[in-house]
């Protein structure tokens, strides 16, 4: 719900030479430094401009399009650290000013402005009223993302969740057959889960499957993504991984999960993982790349786990 404006314009401001707490009024009649246009006027078109849309991207390129108009400068960069986003439109450049956008409820994260010279004393006060009417759109652009972020995302472990996997793994399926790049799948099931849960409970489990995925994000490249598939049972897309990457990768895994350790009541626990890999061919659909995958990985398992292996498709494909 978007907070009306006048409780949503405490600007904190943190920038060279000035630091204050500046509380704009929304509706007064700010004059722009050279004293031709009433700046509410801006304001009110910025303000008609940025609640056209929910998307981050496209609502810090609309302030920077508009407010660049009015005050020379050259990009800006938004960092939200409890979100963990960072995005920027524009040259970043020697000099900068950086306000922390905070409202009465929310803290909004921190945005840097750059310009080639230093900024003048009538610049800063355009750019902080300007930056007062970022706010609620900025707001509801946030909460559109977390509640985006909450559907696709395990509660849990902080893994992408089915449904997130079924469209990513749609959408890399046709990139993969329209520019005939490789793509790969790792199905992970963590090796007698059952019993770590039954001797250590629950709650050892759930840490389990937490430290599971942080060690997997860590170990995967950044393109690489892990999805929370069932219980203990995880996938990794490999976007432009062919065959001996995936099973490169997929030994990587299974060696860092064996050098894990996990503390329980009964002291360190160690776990095992099993690992089945396909390669995407041209007649798979994602069930089927997904299925070979999964009858690898059991194959692993009834050797006893702690292991990886390869399903080729019908073309005996790498
Ligand atoms: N702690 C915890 N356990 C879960 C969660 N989801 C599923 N499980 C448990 O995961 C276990 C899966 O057991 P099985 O399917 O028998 O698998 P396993 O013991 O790993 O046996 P193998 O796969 O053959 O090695 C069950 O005990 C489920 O209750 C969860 O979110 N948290």
């Amino acid at each position: 719900m978007a907070m009306p404006l006048s409780s949503a314009t405490a600007v904190e401001i943190t920038t060279q030479g000035r630091a204050q707490l500046t509380l704009l009024p929304a509706a007064n009649e700010y004059q722009l430094p050279d004293g031709n246009k009433p700046l509410s006027q801006t304001r009110y078109r910025l303000l008609t401009k940025l609640q056209t849309s929910l998307d981050l991207n496209t609502i810090l390129s609309l302030f920077h399009e508009e407010s660049s108009a009015l005050v020379d400068y050259c990009g800006l960069v938004y960092v939200n650290e409890t979100m963990n986003l960072q995005l920027s439109v524009g040259d970043v450049e020697l000099h900068s000013c950086s306000y922390r956008l905070i409202t009465q409820r929310d803290n909004l994260g921190e945005i840097v402005l750059y310009h080639q010279a230093r900024f003048s004393e009538p610049d800063l006060d355009t750019i902080e009223t300007l930056l007062s009417t970022l706010l609620c759109p900025l707001r509801n652009a946030l909460q559109y993302r977390a509640a985006i972020d909450a559907s696709t995302t395990d509660a849990l472990t902080g893994a992408g969740n089915r449904l997130a996997m079924m469209a990513d793994l749609d959408h890399e399926l046709n990139l993969a057959r329209r520019y005939q790049h490789d793509l790969s799948v790792l199905v992970i099931d963590i090796d007698r889960f059952k019993k770590i849960n039954d001797t250590e409970g629950h709650a050892t489990g759930d840490t389990v499957l937490k430290e599971m995925v942080r060690l997997i994000t860590k170990v995967n490249r950044n393109t690489d993504r892990v999805y929370r598939y069932g219980g203990e049972e995880f996938v990794v897309l490999l976007s432009k991984t062919d065959k001996y990457g995936a099973l490169v990768i997929a030994e990587r895994l299974r060696e860092a999960v064996a050098g894990l350790r996990v503390c329980a009541d009964t002291g360190s626990l160690s776990i095992t993982i099993s690992i089945g890999a396909s390669t995407f061919t041209d007649s798979d659909t994602t069930e089927g790349l997904l299925k070979r995958a999964d009858k690898a990985m059991y194959e692993i398992k009834n050797k006893g786990g702690n292991g990886s292996a390869f399903k080729p498709g019908d073309q005996g494909n790498v």
